[in-house]
Order: C-alpha cells, then structure tokens, then sequence
C-alpha cells in the first residue's frame, strides 16, 4: 500500500466515532444530497408530527393530509403507531420504557424520511413530552411541526371505534392512556386542533389548516 492508502487510513481514523454501542464508525457522504433530492421533487422534506389520545382522529387526520398534499402533487408517507406496531415495533408494549423506544425509533425513521425530501406524517400517540421533544432535536430547526390533537378524553371514549376504552374501563387493558396512563400535552407545539363539544371540525378542514402552514412555512416547494 502506497502513501495514499495510509493517509486515507489516517484520515479515517479521526472521523471514526462511537453511538452508544456502535463504536469504529466512519459517516459515509453520499453524491446526491437533501438539497438535490428536494429539488427533484420540489417541496422540503419535514416531519409532521401529530399527536394525541387515542381515538382523537390521528390516523384520519394523517390520512386526510396525505390525501391533500398527494393531491397537490406533493409526496408524504405516514407512520402511524398503529401499522409500526405491526413490523418493526412490535416486539414493544405499553410500558413506559417500550413506549419510549416506539416513540424514539418512529423519530428516527422520520429523520430518514424527511433526509429524502419527503413529507412524513407520524401519528401516534406518543404520551410524553421528553419522548417528542428528544424526536423534534433529531431534526434541524423548522423541520419538525408538533400537531396537537386537543380532543377531550370524553370525547375520545365516546368515539371508542375499537373498544379499547371500554376495556380499560373495565380493567381489561391496564395502563391505557387517559385511563390508567398518563398523557403530557404539549406545551408550544406548531399547531393545535381543537375538537370541543359541539363544534365539530372535519378532518379535511384540519388537513387544510395544516397544508396552510406548510405553505406558508415554504415547505411545499424546494
Ligand atoms: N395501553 C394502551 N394505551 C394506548 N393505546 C393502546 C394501548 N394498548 C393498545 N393500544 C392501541 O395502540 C395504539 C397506540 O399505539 P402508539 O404506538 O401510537 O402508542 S405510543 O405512542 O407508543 O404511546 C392505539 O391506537 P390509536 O387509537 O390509533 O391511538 C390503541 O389502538
Ligand atoms: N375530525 C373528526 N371529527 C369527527 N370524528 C372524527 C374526526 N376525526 C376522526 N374521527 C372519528 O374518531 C374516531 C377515531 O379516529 P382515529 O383517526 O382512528 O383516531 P386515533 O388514530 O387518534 O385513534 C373514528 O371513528 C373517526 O371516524
């Protein structure tokens, strides 16, 4: 091996670093960057993170906003609590710590996505602040837009679409949000939707008032 070889070793060497267990790892660049990736598909990849008790209308809304972005030509994908549950998360509970590790994972996947210019809708319920806020760090500034879905829990139980509160009521399911575990609103999110009592807002109003602050956030063009 030459001199180059060795300089390049060298070279190396001081970009080594060590993530938690992972330790000897060099970051590899690639030739095709955000920037280019963003111009492709002219919009700005960001992750939309909606949160809320279950059975505040997180899926429908995250459905309803991909649906009018798609529709603008825009492209998004949706990690919903639920579906991860299903592959690569599901080897997690309800508990405290599994939660958190739901929350952290589903954050990291969002990175990802919003690293190739896409437009990500996470909903999950996502109970406590220290989880979401350790999600909005992972993202530069601006990127990540905190969606509170301010549903009363009586409302939420009303709903009740899949019974789960039902069986939380009666001891069925323990630690249930809202029930038996606790729920941490935001504290300074980006946007708040509120559904109270009466005043019923659909879900593509919401969407709409989402879509208008990426619009006007610059989000919706490279
Ligand atoms: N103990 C308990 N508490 C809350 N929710 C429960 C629980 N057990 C099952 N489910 C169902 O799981 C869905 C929530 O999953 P998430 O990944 O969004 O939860 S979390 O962010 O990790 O707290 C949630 O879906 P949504 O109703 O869509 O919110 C429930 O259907
Ligand atoms: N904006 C809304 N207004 C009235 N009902 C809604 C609204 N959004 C959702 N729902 C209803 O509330 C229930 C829960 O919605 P869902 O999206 O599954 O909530 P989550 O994902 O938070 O559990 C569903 O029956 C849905 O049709």
């Amino acid at each position: 091996m030459g001199d180059s070889g060795n300089s390049t070793i060298c070279e190396n060497l001081h970009q080594m670093s060590t993530v938690r267990k992972s330790t000897n790892i060099v970051w590899h660049k690639s030739s095709v960057e955000k920037f280019d990736r963003q111009e492709l598909l002219q919009q700005k990849g960001c992750v939309i993170w909606i949160t809320g008790l279950s059975g505040s209308g997180k899926s429908t809304l995250a459905c309803a906003l991909s649906r009018g972005l798609h529709s603008r030509g825009k492209l998004t994908y949706i990690l919903d609590g639920d579906n991860v549950r299903h592959g690569l998360n599901s080897d997690l509970s309800f508990k405290v710590e599994d939660r958190a590790e739901n929350i952290r994972r589903i954050g990291e996947v969002a990175k990802l996505f919003a690293d190739a210019g896409i437009i990500c809708i996470a909903s999950l319920i996502s109970p406590y602040r220290k989880d979401r806020d350790a999600c909005r760090a992972l993202l530069p500034e601006g990127d990540f837009i905190e969606v509170f879905l301010d549903v009363p829990l009586q409302v939420c139980e009303a709903r009740d679409p899949k019974g789960l509160y039902k069986l939380a009521r009666c001891g069925k399911i323990k630690g249930f949000t809202g029930i038996d575990d606790p729920y941490e609103p935001p504290l300074n999110c980006e946007i708040v939707l509120q559904q109270k009592g009466g005043d019923c807002v659909s879900p593509s109003d919401m969407a709409e008032k989402v879509i208008s602050y990426l619009e006007e956030k610059g989000y919706l063009q490279a």
